[in-house]
């Protein structure tokens, strides 16, 4: 199926006429690119939701304000767009004349229409996503490219990341990686918290590790991190389940892993020796740099001690043991 993109520019003061108009005409299904969401972003800069906050989002500063909305290109589709330029049309009308206020920032108020192919919008990122050496000894492999291996130690990670986080390839999840090769012990069990596409339980897997529990708060992840590790033909090592971090689990292991933001992080070390088994040992990640020494201080205050620090890029992770 191929689409028709159809964008509608308006101005800081239209964009709630323009989304009543929509609303009123049944079309919920819209992507809102606002400058003022971006503004409000900034303000929220220390907190929780920040670290993970996408570039094309931060783009949209500056930007003049629209809506996004994807019809079929089909002769349905055509006319539903022919219905949209007449009624914003007339909404533009409506500002115009001072009927709902004088002198305010309503926009130009203009649909601009370009054909989308599915696979540009759905599957772009495919594309870019080649197999990887992302340790010495692990290659992280997306399902739909061939690859060879170049020595017998090497271990593959074959991963459709579909919608959930976990190609391997962000800095986050090598570091992860990179400490669970170092530290882990032939056998051990192990609980990976926020587990995305799997990529982390199936690393476990593939390094020897024998009893696995994968969780996150996103279905989407916890289906596909279920595919994953069916393809890896890990099933009877790996179990992967709903969980917001480690509340109702009950599970012991002796490695938590967990890739999630310097916030989380903190929150989950308050509970995470609890799942730990003697002297555990608790890998964090997804930590911005600058965030390191308050995520360490709270790690050490809940009974643990950093044993090491890696870095990449503005990413760092935070390997300790429970003292
Ligand atoms: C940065 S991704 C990491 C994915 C994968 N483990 C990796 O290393 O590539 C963080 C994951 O944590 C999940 N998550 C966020 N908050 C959570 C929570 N409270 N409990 C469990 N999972 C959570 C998200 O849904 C997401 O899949």
């Amino acid at each position: 199926m191929n689409y028709i993109e159809t964008k509608i520019y308006t101005g800081r003061d239209g964009m709630e006429h323009l989304l009543n108009l929509l609303s009123a005409m049944g079309r919920e299904d819209v992507v809102i690119e606002d400058p003022a969401d971006v503004a409000e972003l900034m303000d929220k800069k220390n907190s929780y939701d920040w670290d993970y906050v996408d570039d094309d989002v931060m783009e949209q500063a500056g930007r003049e304000p629209a809506v996004i909305l994807y019809l079929e290109d089909s002769a349905e589709g055509k006319a539903q767009l022919e219905e949209l330029r007449q009624a914003v049309a007339g909404l533009k009308e409506q500002l115009e004349s001072g009927s709902l206020g004088a002198g305010k920032a309503f926009g130009r108020m203009e649909v601009e229409a370009r054909p989308v192919r599915d696979e540009d919008w759905k599957d772009n990122w495919k594309e870019y996503f080649k197999p990887a050496k992302i340790t010495e000894r692990i290659v992280v492999k997306p399902t739909w490219e061939e690859y060879e291996k170049q020595s017998e130690d090497e271990l593959i990670i074959q991963i459709d990341p579909g919608m959930a986080f976990g190609t391997g390839t962000h800095e986050t999840t090598t570091l992860c990686i990179r400490l669970m090769e170092k530290y882990l012990q032939e056998g051990d069990a192990v609980l990976d918290v926020g587990c995305g596409s799997g990529i982390l339980s199936i690393a476990a897997g593939l390094l020897g590790m024998k009893n696995i529990l994968g969780v996150d708060i996103d279905p989407i992840a916890v289906q596909v991190s279920q595919e994953n590790v069916q393809l890896n033909g890990l099933s009877q090592l790996v179990n992967i389940q709903y969980g917001d971090l480690t509340k109702g689990i009950d599970y012991k292991a002796d490695l938590v892993v967990a890739n999630l933001m310097a916030d989380l992080v903190m929150m989950l070390s308050e509970d995470v020796a609890k799942h730990l088994k003697g002297k555990g040992l608790f890998i964090s990640s997804g930590i911005l740099v600058e965030k390191q020494a308050q995520v360490a201080e709270a790690i050490g205050r809940n009974g643990f001690e950093v044993i090491e620090v890696l870095e990449q890029g503005d990413w760092c992770a935070i390997a300790a043991r429970l003292k």
